[in-house]
């Protein structure tokens, strides 16, 4: 057996997003946003399912907190829906909306939970996507008045910040790819989105300290590690340009004030580039006070000419999958970590970590034991990165609860409470009372 013993003062979390739990899509004034849009269009989400009601969480926060101090967090992953509180992007400001993550935030923090407040997990006004959305550098103006708005209204409330959530799903899964909302497939309109995005964030952060907000600001790349299928240049080359999408393409501008030159130079051989305006890269890179960093998986690639804007293709090595068909391996996560370590010893916060198990509930009870074990192999790999005097200062399970799930709809199950989406019932998993024990004793103990 192996003690694994955690800082005293590590955050321990989970997360969850406004649209994937909140529900009350019509309601207090909410404006629509492109997942609502998103959802209801037939054939983009999996049995059509969509956000209006979801976990229900507008109506029944008080009842998730109880779970969370029930769970014994400290620290607690959410976001605000923007058209609560700009319903047409960047327009008048809704309080309904307001009052509405007032009462939320106070009772997290009466409970001794800390906030950590994500601005931007996906779901944009739709009155801004009508007039080009994020390729449209109008909503890098209507993200800061937005997120100005939420600085002076929580200033003194909320003290940990991210602009935006995995800027890779924004940009590319999103309209590349085009799985997720607003479902394009066109490489210049992902060059526009994850340009804009950045200069979105960086004029916010900017915004913060102009404010003077009590707080730290940050932003949330899901990352890729990936290693080549063979030693050939061209496998080495699609799994650098993978990994780089995902982490490089937003962190170096930040850090760095320029995009990686290499996978840079790949996007332009087909002619296509960052719209980058006269100081765009200045207004980019503001010294930022942490990275929440999201990792679920890592793979094996090899080259592919058909294999999309990377030219690029994962291989199956028959590795254990979690129900979404994602490989377990935790040693991407340490080796991830490691790997962004080039941007200096930054601090960095595990914003989303966990496995899709869709194990139902059982004479009462969810045995999910397969996601106690991917949380135990993958929180030994964050104790490990702590012992090599990294500065992790948190992690926070992906999810507290079952929700939407996006494409996949309410099929995938990412919960540490299970949620009947019939009765809005919640019911603690096994891994939840695994997780509270590791959260209680500041501790983690495993068989091997
Ligand atoms: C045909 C190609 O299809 C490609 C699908 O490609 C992806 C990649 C990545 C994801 C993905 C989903 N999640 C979990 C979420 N993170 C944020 C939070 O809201 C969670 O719900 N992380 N990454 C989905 C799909």
């Amino acid at each position: 057996m192996t003690i694994f013993q955690f800082p005293n003062d590590f955050k321990w979390g989970t997360a969850t997003a406004a649209y994937q739990i909140e529900g009350a899509a019509r309601e207090g004034g909410r404006g629509p946003s492109i997942w609502d849009t998103f959802s209801h269009t037939p054939g983009r989400v999996f049995n059509g399912d969509n956000g209006d009601v979801a976990c229900d969480s507008y109506h029944r926060y008080e009842e998730d907190v109880e779970l969370m101090k029930e769970l014994g967090i400290n620290t607690y992953r959410f976001s605000i829906s923007w058209s609560r509180i700009i319903p047409d992007g960047d327009g008048e400001i809704n309080q309904e909306g307001l009052d509405y993550y007032h009462r939320f935030v106070d009772k997290l923090l009466e409970a001794g939970i800390e906030p950590f407040c994500t601005l931007y997990h996906w779901d944009l006004p739709q009155a801004l996507q009508d007039v080009g959305g994020w390729e449209n550098r109008r909503s890098i103006d209507a993200f800061v008045k937005f997120s100005e708005v939420m600085y002076r209204e929580f200033n003194g409330k909320i003290r940990y910040w991210l602009t935006f959530n995995e800027p890779w799903c924004i940009a590319f899964l999103s309209n590349v790819i085009g799985v997720h909302a607003p479902g394009k497939q066109d490489l210049q309109a992902g060059l526009d989105v994850a340009h804009n995005l950045l200069v979105a964030h960086g004029k916010s952060v900017s915004k913060f300290r102009e404010i003077g907000v009590d707080g730290k600001i940050g932003i949330a790349p899901n990352v890729a590690w990936a290693v080549p299928y063979s030693k050939n240049e061209a496998d080495q080359g699609a799994a650098d340009r993978n990994i780089q999408v995902f982490s490089d393409w937003f962190l170096d501008p930040i850090y760095k004030g320029s995009y990686p030159q290499s996978l840079y130079s790949w996007f332009e051989q087909s002619g296509h580039v960052p719209p980058i305006h006269e100081g765009d890269m200045e207004a980019i890179a503001q010294p930022i006070d942490h990275i929440g960093i999201n990792y679920y998986a890592m793979s094996v690639n090899r080259f592919n000419p058909d294999g999309g804007y990377l030219q690029m293709e994962e291989v199956d090595m028959g590795l254990v999958k979690t129900d979404i068909g994602w490989p377990v391996e935790s040693r991407g996560l340490y080796e991830v970590i490691h790997y962004l370590q080039k941007y200096g010893n930054i601090d960095i916060y595990i914003t989303e970590n966990g496995a899709c198990i869709n194990d139902d509930i059982v004479n009462g009870k969810v045995n999910d034991s397969r996601r106690i074990s991917y949380l135990q192999q993958h929180i030994a790999q964050v104790h490990r990165v702590i012992q090599d005097g990294i500065n992790l200062k948190g992690y926070m399970a992906w999810s507290l609860m079952d929700n939407f799930e996006w494409a996949e709809g309410y099929r995938m199950r990412f919960g540490l409470v299970h949620v009947d989406y019939r009765s809005l019932k919640r019911t603690p998993k096994e891994s939840f009372y695994w997780y509270q024990n590791v959260v209680k004793n500041g501790w983690m103990e495993t068989r091997k």
